[in-house]
């Protein structure tokens, strides 16, 4: 059997992957165990993890496994008592299969269970406008254009800022239903009383308001694709109504009797584990089953850094006038690699644009700071910019620093800084996540 350990580039449409599993022993002596593949695997005691186990003295998020070109990688997650390698504490180290790691009192092993198998590539660096040369977003990308070309629904599942939205619109230029429209529908931003009318569309008298008749988003996708954002908000009773639809493939208009056909293909995205909130209770697994046909995960910026000097390098060029390298403080470019990323690549092309705006502020381009000044001197540059992402670059801002004073005004209270701001916990949580403020 190959004892390789390495995610080897065979060509550029191919990668050999090695098959893998890593095993833990626990003081009970339970064992339980995960196969490799491009994602890392994080080991630690909370539900969320990849590898769940139970004792006393292993953090919620422990540590992480990753295979690489150089072999395989274990990185510790700052856990309170630390990963070691035969004995020795590591914050980052290669292992191999033989060595033994130890988190609390559970051991852990790498066993190698077969051949390589081969994993097929996008040859390119980018699909639609989504750029990613990694090998993780290149076999995203090989499966992304397969599902563009089917009918069935695809769900994405990525951290705010990975870039899910662009990925849907990629898949829809992909396929054949490339020249139809593209259609957003943000279930986390609707209200469960106008999810229905929203959707499917109203008819004249439907309801008090309802003067004339309205067509819905489906309708309005229709011969295109409709992108579900958001998806896991979307509230637990009026997720039937959307499994039904999606089964019978028709719809009726909220007050009229009768049912219309769609013709609509679906892309889905959320930034939730769905399997893990069906196991919960908070979402339908019949609902889930039915987008999950294509489950794609998108990968967090930080384990793809390879990615970022590309990213940079595209954001430069699209600057006006055009930007490189360059024109970077000295030492950005590194900085920018050893970031962690919360916000993903969203809080990388801020922070791109901030450096070039504060060059001699280079520290703290990775801090949010009061949007007022900064907003005004900014202005020249938003000009420059289109329409959309001139206005989607102030949301951000206005976001980060609304909510950085809502929390500080709140010592830091999650619960106490929502009511004040009239928006749910879990909308506050989220926009944490996605301007990483924690
Ligand atoms: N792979 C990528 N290549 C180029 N730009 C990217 C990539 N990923 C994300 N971006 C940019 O980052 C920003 C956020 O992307 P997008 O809105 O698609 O993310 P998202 O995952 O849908 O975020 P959210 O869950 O917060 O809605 C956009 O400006 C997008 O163009």
């Amino acid at each position: 059997m190959s004892q390789s350990t390495t995610l080897t580039l065979l060509d550029r449409r191919r990668a050999s992957l090695p098959s893998l599993v890593l095993v833990a022993n626990m003081a009970s002596t339970q064992e339980v165990s995960r196969p490799f593949g491009l994602a890392p695997i994080v080991v630690g005691t909370g539900n969320d993890c990849d590898l769940i186990v139970t004792d006393p003295a292993v953090s919620r998020r422990h540590c992480l496994f990753r295979i690489t070109p150089q072999g395989i990688l274990v990185r510790d997650l700052q856990s309170k008592n630390g990963t070691f390698v035969s004995n020795i504490r590591v914050q980052e180290a290669h292992v191999a299969p033989g060595h033994v790691l130890q988190i609390g009192g559970v051991s852990l092993r790498i066993r190698v269970t077969g051949e390589p198998s081969e994993i097929p590539l996008w040859p390119e660096a980018s699909f639609g406008g989504a750029l990613g040369g990694s090998t993780v977003m290149r076999a995203l990308f090989h499966r992304l254009h397969q599902a563009a070309q089917s009918p069935e629904v695809v769900l994405l599942r990525g951290e705010s800022g990975t870039g899910k939205e662009l990925l849907a619109r990629a898949i829809h230029d992909a396929s054949p239903r490339a020249d139809g429209p593209f259609v957003i529908f943000d279930a986390a931003a609707i209200t469960p009383a106008l999810f229905e009318a929203e959707l499917f569309g109203h008819v004249r008298g439907a309801f008090t308001g309802a003067d004339a008749d309205r067509t819905g988003m489906l309708a309005t996708a229709d011969g295109g694709t409709l992108f579900l954002d958001e998806i896991g908000e979307l509230p637990l009773d009026q997720q039937p109504k959307l499994l039904r639809v999606l089964e019978s493939k028709q719809y009726r208009p909220v007050g009229s009797n009768e049912w219309r056909s769609f013709d609509a293909r679906i892309v889905a995205a959320t930034h939730r584990d769905l399997h893990a909130a069906t196991a919960a209770g908070e979402f339908r697994q019949d609902l889930y089953f039915r987008l999950a046909v294509f489950e794609c995960v998108v990968p967090p910026l930080r384990e793809r850094s390879d990615d970022i000097e590309l990213l940079v390098e595209r954001f430069l060029a699209s600057d006006i006038p055009p930007r490189t390298v360059l024109d970077l403080p000295h030492g950005a470019l590194e900085m920018l690699a050893s970031h962690h990323w919360p916000g993903n690549v969203r809080e990388l092309r801020n922070t791109v644009s901030r450096l070039l705006l504060f060059p001699h502020m280079r520290e703290r381009a990775l801090e949010f700071h009061g949007v007022e000044g900064e907003a005004r001197r900014d202005f020249d540059a938003l000009l420059g910019l289109s329409w959309r992402d001139a206005r989607e670059r102030v949301i951000d801002r206005f976001e980060a620093s609304y909510l950085r004073e809502k929390l500080h005004a709140h010592d830091g209270n999650v619960a106490k800084a929502a009511t004040d701001m009239g928006i749910s916990r879990q909308l506050v949580h989220r926009l944490m996540v996605r301007h990483g403020i924690r």
